[in-house]
Parts: structure tokens; C-alpha cells; sequence
């Protein structure tokens, strides 16, 4: 799989103003759509966060021909006004439950690819696209690329809960899980809690680094709390991450343990 990548394109149209974050993400993201969203890609899934923008502007330059007859699936509002105002004709999920390719940002990948997502409160339907894809791949710039899951992203594991479950399962999180650092995600622009694309309450749950090391049993232990919808950590799902680098350059990291870097062009 590693064998066909292909580096990042010159000329990029926006990247004149961005600062060194941005141009990681768009790096990242318009080098994973060259090298997965291919022509004959009827149906693909559209994350969400603040690289995803990049994916879809990538697709844009990919022209109306290719795109015209393509269904572009959202994980939530922000990919869903992105699509529209992009000029995508957009679907959903329950009419195309198989997605061809999914490309989503992540909050932080580890060597294994395993995932934290929900920064953005978006985990539900982000997993629900990823699980329908043939193909799963993410995109983020440096800082997402770690060893071991919260060792820079540091709120903890973003959990979708049912409103009126949120505080027996914040109770079974301090004493049962031994996460006593788990707390009700607060809104900023609102008082009371952020509240989901479907209604529901997050938690955020900050476990210990040698526990992150699992974090296959950690998503299976919240996830059997009842009242818990969906758990923000992503394993055996992806088959590629992509990382755009200050320097210009491109990690990719695949699901068979290769890494490569792709040099920026000269
Ligand atoms: O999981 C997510 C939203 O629920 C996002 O994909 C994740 O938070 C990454 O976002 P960004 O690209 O802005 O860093």
C-alpha cells in the first residue's frame, strides 16, 4: 500500500498566508485525497475539524466532472454546511450505508494507529462513516502524531453520553474505571453542557499514559456503561494517517506498521 503514495502537489492555491499549522494540515489532507479519493470513488465520507476543510478543497480541485454524480456523506453539521457550500451534492449514511472512502482529522493517532476523536463532538457519526468505509484514512498535522494516545492531547477520551445518563455514568467513570479526573464537557458560548449533533452530552475522561497503552480495553470498558453512546477512541480502523510536518514534508503511517515520509517537492 505504502509502495503507490504520491507526494504532495506543487502550486497549492491557498497555502500563500497560512501559517506553518495550517499549511500541515492542508499538506496532510490534499496528499491523503491524491493518493485515495481516486476518480471512480462514487460515495465518500466527509469528517469533521479544522483539516477537513483541506480535504474538501482538494476534492473541489479534483473538477466538477469527476465530482458530478459523487454523494458526499457528513459526520455532522460542519462537514454538512462544508459540502453544500462547497457545491457537493450531498447524502447520507442510511441511504448509503457502504462509503467507498472515508477521510477524517483526529485529535491524536498512535503507532498503531489507533485514535482519539470527539474533540469536536463529532465521534458518533465519525465512527459510524469510518465503520462504513471500504477504505478509512486520517489526516492531521505534527502534533497528532504520537507514540501512545495522550501524550500531547490532553482532555482525555471524548465520550457521547445519553443526557440522562451523564451523571451515573460520570459516577461509574471516578469509581468504577478509576478516572476521577472525568468531568461533563462545559459550552463556551452557552451555559450548561455542549450538547451533540444528536442531542446528547459528552464527558471527557483523562486516564493515566500506561493505560492509554490499551486503548482497545479502555474503549471496551466505557462502552459497556450503560448510557454510553459512543466512545471517542478509534482502534483497527484506519488504514493510513497522514501528517503534515513543519519542514513541508509528509509522514504517512500505515495499518501494517510501514512509515514513510514523502520530501516536500524542491
Ligand atoms: O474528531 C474530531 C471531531 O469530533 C476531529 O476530527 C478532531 O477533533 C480533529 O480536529 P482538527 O482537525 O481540528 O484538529
Amino acid at each position: 500500500m505504502g509502495a503507490d503514495a504520491q507526494g504532495p502537489l506543487t502550486s497549492p492555491i491557498t497555502s500563500k498566508n497560512l501559517s506553518v499549522i495550517e499549511r500541515s494540515k492542508q499538506l496532510a489532507a490534499w496528499t491523503a485525497v491524491d493518493n485515495h479519493v481516486k476518480s471512480e470513488h462514487r460515495v465518500i465520507g466527509i469528517g469533521s475539524g479544522s483539516t477537513v476543510p483541506y480535504v474538501v478543497e482538494r476534492i473541489v480541485m479534483q473538477g466538477p466532472e469527476v465530482n458530478e454524480g459523487r454523494l458526499f456523506i457528513p459526520t455532522g453539521f460542519q462537514s454538512k454546511e462544508l459540502i453544500v457550500k462547497s457545491g457537493l451534492s450531498l447524502g447520507d449514511v442510511d441511504q448509503y450505508p457502504t462509503i467507498d472512502v472515508t477521510i477524517d482529522g483526529a485529535d491524536e493517532v498512535d503507532k498503531q494507529l489507533n485514535c482519539i476523536k470527539g474533540g469536536g463532538a463529532c465521534h458518533l457519526r465519525e465512527k459510524v462513516l469510518a465503520e462504513a468505509a471500504k477504505t478509512f484514512v486520517l489526516v492531521a498535522d505534527y502534533r497528532k502524531n504520537v507514540e501512545y494516545l495522550g501524550t500531547n492531547f490532553k482532555p482525555g477520551v471524548p465520550i457521547e453520553v445519553v443526557p440522562f445518563a451523564y451523571a451515573k455514568v460520570l459516577q461509574n467513570l471516578h469509581h468504577a474505571l478509576d478516572c476521577p479526573q472525568a468531568t461533563l464537557r462545559m459550552a463556551v458560548a452557552k451555559a450548561g453542557p455542549v450538547v451533540s449533533d444528536n442531542g446528547n452530552f459528552i464527558i471527557d475522561a483523562p486516564f493515566s499514559m500506561e493505560r492509554m497503552k490499551d486503548p482497545y480495553t479502555i474503549m471496551v470498558q466505557i462502552k459497556m456503561l450503560t448510557g454510553v453512546v459512543e466512545v471517542g477512541v478509534f482502534c483497527h480502523m484506519a488504514v493510513a494517517a497522514y501528517f503534515g510536518n513543519q519542514d513541508g514534508s509528509v509522514t504517512v503511517k500505515y495499518s501494517d506498521g510501514q512509515v514513510k515520509t514523502i520530501n516536500p517537492p524542491q
